[in-house]
This record gives structure tokens, C-alpha cells and sequence, in this order.
């Protein structure tokens, strides 16, 4: 690898948010927020469409100012002193990186150089990243206009590596992986976790909580504009590693039977769409799958499976507007183990 790790201390905060407030008119986008990244951690920022992470991206960068609330990069003021603070942070941003007329490796040159790199360390650095993120064969062609010339997943990994091609002590990547293939995206997670191990601090937004939980040190989960719980995925799981998870799809017409009870406890229920989804405790496996397999015959449920519980359950668990629990015999408690951060974190 070209990239050299940076020198930070270890356990300092490369950022740290502190109250932060952001209204668009009545909606409160981002609501009294605090949250802290530091060097050589990974940190995701998960939220459905609209919880508020771009509006917290874009006030990090000074593209937006808060009504209220503290943003510190290292030691910079970044909400009085944007331009200094912007000299710590690379951002990968949602939309795709304006490359038209480019090749990926000119685009990726020209990002390493604005970073201060010599010509030909730029050069050195844009093979680099191309072996890294398997991205060679199309390293030569250029982008065109209206999507023109390259994919939009071989755009998004250019975008990635105009962002990394020179190491800063903060790197925000905002849904990095969008449009990208599951062998490139699985590079990608690499990639960005390569980046904490080298020394930055990485804030990373993504919906993708099942892929993100095998790369993040921590994660912070918004919903509707409020922080309901931060933690390490195994405490924010909230679960024994044995917990199990049976996963219901359920017939066209909706109807759960697991809500007149599985005869066993179920620790968390989650209802998403036309699949429910259950933790139980591991001793119980051999009952679920009895319980299961008895609807599925009876044409009750189309199917299921049985998995180790992950942190997608925690996470639905704690954003969905999720069914009321029932009363109904063996349902033990539906209230995520999580450690929420604030009352909203319980409306399951
Ligand atoms: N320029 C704007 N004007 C008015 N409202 C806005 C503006 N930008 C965002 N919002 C609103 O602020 C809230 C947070 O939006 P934001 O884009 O930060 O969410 P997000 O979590 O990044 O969503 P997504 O995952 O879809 O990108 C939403 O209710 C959105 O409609």
C-alpha cells in the first residue's frame, strides 16, 4: 500500500459533535445530537431515509451552519472556522463525484495532488487504489456525461478513492457503497476499515447495517432527526451471541401467527412488511423449528429460516414503527436490550 498510516494519538477525538441542532423550517432535521469519532476508530451512522445523516455530513464540512450545537475537528472550530477544519476531513459525498471528461485514474491523480502529493506519488497512489478496489480494467476510460463511459458503481469506487488518496485525520464517507456489486462492495468494507487501521477517524453513513456491523468499532443510529442509541454493535445487538433469530415471511394477506404466541419466549418481535422476525434463546431452537415447520405446513407462513441474531433486528427493532406486542402466551418481552439513549429508543 502506498497510503502511510497518519500519526494521531490513538485515543484522541478527531471529531467530536456536541448538541447539534438543525431545523429546515418545522422539521427538525437534526435534534440535539452529540456523538464523538476518534482516531483510528470506524464509526457508522445508520437511519432510514431522512433521519437527518446528510444534514449532519454537510454541517461537519461547513456546507451548512447549525442553529445550535458545538463541531470540533481535532482542535478546530468547525462551525466558526470551517476552512480549517476542512483541512482535516476528506469526504466521499452521497451524490457521485463530478468526474465528466475523466478517467478514474486522472480523477484520482488530481484529488491526490489538491492533498499535496507529488505528481508521482499520485501516480503511485492511483495504481494503488485500483488494485485495492479491483477497479484496473476501467482505470483508462473515460466518463461521459449522463452516466456515459462508466457505471455508476465503478464511479462510486473513483469517488472512494479520490476521497482516501491522501490520508487526513477524518474521512466521512456517505453511503459509499451505492450501486456497487457484492464482490466490490466486500472490497470496499476492506477498504474503509484498512483506513481506521491506519490511523483515521472514519465516520461512515450507510443504510447497509448488515454488511457495516463487520467493519465498525461503533455506531450511532439516528431516526427522525434524534440519536436513539450508540454503542458497539455487540451492545447495541443487545443479545447472547446465541440468540437466534427465526425469520417469518409471511402469506400476501399480512396475517402474523406468531401473534397468538410460539408456546416459547421470544425476546424481541419485529414486524418489517410481509416478514417477521423473532429472537429466541438458543435452548429454544428445536421448538421454533417445530413451531415453524408446522405453520409452513399448514400454508400459515411461506417460509422461514433460523439464524443467529445480527444487528439489522436491533437495529428495525429500534427505527421501525414496528406492531404493538401482544399478550399473547410465551411473548416474554418485545422492548429492545440495546442500551437506547433516549425514550424513543423503547417504542417497540
Ligand atoms: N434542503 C432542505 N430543505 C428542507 N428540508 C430538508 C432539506 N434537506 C433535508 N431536509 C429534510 O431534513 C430531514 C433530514 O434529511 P437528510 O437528507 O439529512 O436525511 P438522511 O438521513 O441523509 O436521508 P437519506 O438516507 O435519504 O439520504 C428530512 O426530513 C428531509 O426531508
Amino acid at each position: 500500500m502506498h497510503t502511510d498510516g497518519i500519526r494521531t494519538d490513538a485515543s484522541a477525538d478527531v471529531l467530536r459533535i456536541t448538541g447539534l441542532t438543525r431545523r429546515y423550517g418545522r422539521v427538525v432535521a437534526n435534534d440535539d445530537i452529540s456523538l464523538r469519532v476518534r482516531a483510528g476508530e470506524v464509526v457508522g451512522l445508520l437511519g432510514h431515509n431522512g433521519a437527518g445523516k446528510t444534514t449532519l455530513v454537510s454541517q461537519v464540512v461547513g456546507l451548512l451552519k447549525p442553529d445550535a450545537g458545538e463541531i470540533r475537528v481535532g482542535s478546530a472550530d468547525a462551525v466558526r472556522n470551517p476552512g480549517s477544519a476542512r483541512r482535516h476531513v476528506a469526504l466521499q459525498p452521497q451524490a457521485h463525484a463530478p468526474i465528466d471528461g475523466l478517467t478514474p485514474r486522472a480523477a484520482i491523480e488530481i484529488a491526490a495532488r489538491l492533498r499535496g502529493l507529488s505528481s508521482r506519488d499520485a501516480r503511485a497512489v492511483a495504481v494503488d487504489l485500483a488494485a485495492e478496489l479491483d477497479i484496473g480494467p476501467w482505470l483508462d476510460q473515460r466518463a461521459l456525461p449522463e452516466g456515459g463511459g462508466l457505471s455508476g458503481g465503478i464511479r462510486r469506487l473513483t469517488g472512494f478513492a479520490m476521497a482516501v488518496a491522501a490520508p487526513t485525520p477524518l474521512l466521512i464517507l456517505d453511503e459509499p457503497t451505492n450501486d456497487i456489486d457484492a464482490s466490490r462492495r466486500r472490497l470496499l468494507w476492506d477498504a474503509v476499515r484498512r483506513r481506521g487501521d491506519l490511523g483515521s477517524g472514519v465516520l461512515l453513513v450507510t443504510h447497509n447495517v448488515a454488511e457495516a456491523e463487520r467493519i465498525v468499532d461503533e455506531l450511532v443510529i439516528l431516526d427522525r432527526g434524534r440519536l436513539v442509541a450508540d454503542g458497539s454493535p455487540a451492545r447495541l445487538r443487545g443479545t447472547q451471541d446465541s440468540d437466534l433469530r427465526l425469520e417469518l415471511q409471511l402469506p400476501p394477506e399480512g396475517v402474523d401467527p406468531s401473534e397468538e404466541g410460539l408456546g416459547l419466549p421470544v425476546l424481541r418481535r419485529v414486524r418489517t412488511g410481509r416478514r417477521t422476525l423473532l429472537t429466541v434463546a438458543a435452548s429454544e431452537a428445536a421448538a421454533a423449528v417445530s413451531w415453524a415447520t408446522a405453520h409452513h405446513a399448514e400454508g400459515r407462513i411461506e417460509g422461514f429460516s433460523l439464524a443467529p441474531a445480527r444487528l439489522e433486528d436491533a437495529y428495525l427493532a429500534l427505527t421501525e414503527p414496528s406492531v404493538p406486542v401482544s399478550d399473547a402466551p410465551g411473548v416474554a418481552t418485545t422492548t429492545p436490550q440495546a442500551a437506547p439513549t433516549s425514550e424513543e429508543a423503547s417504542h417497540v
